[in-house]
């Protein structure tokens, strides 16, 4: 019998491959690629056995196998599948909808409340004064802002600088920024178990990685060690930054 093989196909090809090396990349990124490859090596042995070899009691048991690990693929990585969600949902031509669907308005941050950002962590920098600030662009941070102090307050240079300052009673986690505002601070941002992070980057830099794994916000260290103002931004870091690199990364459209 011919085989048949048309654009539909390699379409379909295509979105597969792609799919797979999204999921690659994805896996590569949080630290899992092991189990990235013990489950093509779980498919590979499934294939061969029920397939190729016609193993039957072997197979049911495998096929079995199969029918349960898609549950437990997706209890296992929920983070990730929750930022792949995120990512198309935050995607600039999806976000219009996104903000239809919710009946939020974007408030773009203008330069007006950027600059205060970016005095205070150099001030901040300049007397190793530990930061993180998170900034909010299209995925709402409602989850990150109830796990800290709500304050709701005007972007404000004082106020940022004040609320780390080493005795203030919420300088210990993050503060996020979202429509215009400091919403709040003290907040608990999860921490990023990816093994590429640097050893000499301790949990702020991983808090500040985590966020920006799985939503599209800028998140903005100043060690409280070396006083280098970095950000991290889609699963990547931008280090050691100037004020006038870290004012065109915030400024920066998606
Ligand atoms: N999950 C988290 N969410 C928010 N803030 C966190 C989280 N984990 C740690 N932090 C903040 O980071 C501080 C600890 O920083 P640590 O010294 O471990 O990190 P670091 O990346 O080495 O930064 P530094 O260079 O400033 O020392 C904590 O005091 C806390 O304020």
């Amino acid at each position: 019998m011919p085989i048949e093989f048309g654009v539909k196909d390699f379409i379909d090809i295509l979105l597969v491959a792609f799919l797979l090396y999204y999921t690659y990349k994805l896996m590569k990124a949080s630290g899992s690629i092991n189990v990235f490859i013990g489950i093509l090596v779980f498919i590979l042995i499934w294939l061969v056995v029920s397939q190729i070899l016609e193993m039957r009691l072997l197979g049911s048991i495998f096929d079995k196998l199969v029918s349960v690990g898609v549950l437990a693929l997706i209890v296992l990585f929920q983070d990730e599948i929750r930022h792949f969600l995120l990512t198309l949902g935050s995607h600039q031509r999806t976000s219009i909808l996104a903000r239809f669907l919710s009946g939020s308005k974007k408030e773009q941050m203008d330069k007006s409340d950027i600059v205060p950002i970016v005095l205070a962590c150099l001030n901040m920098s300049k007397q190793r004064i530990g930061a993180l600030i998170v900034v909010e662009k299209n995925v709402p941070l409602y989850d990150t802002i109830r796990t800290g102090e709500i304050i709701d307050a005007n972007v404000n240079q004082r106020l940022i600088e004040n609320i780390f300052f080493k005795n203030s009673p919420l300088h210990d986690g993050a503060m996020v920024i979202s429509k215009k505002r400091i919403k709040a601070a003290g907040c608990i941002l999860p921490v990023s178990h990816n093994l590429d992070i640097p050893k000499e980057l301790g949990l702020r830099h991983r808090a500040a990685m985590g966020i920006s794994q799985i939503t599209d916000a800028h998140a903005v260290i100043v060690s409280e060690e070396t006083g280098f103002i970095s950000v991290a931004y889609h699963g990547q870091f931008y280090l050691r930054l100037s004020a006038e690199e870290l004012e065109s990364i915030l400024t920066k459209e998606d």
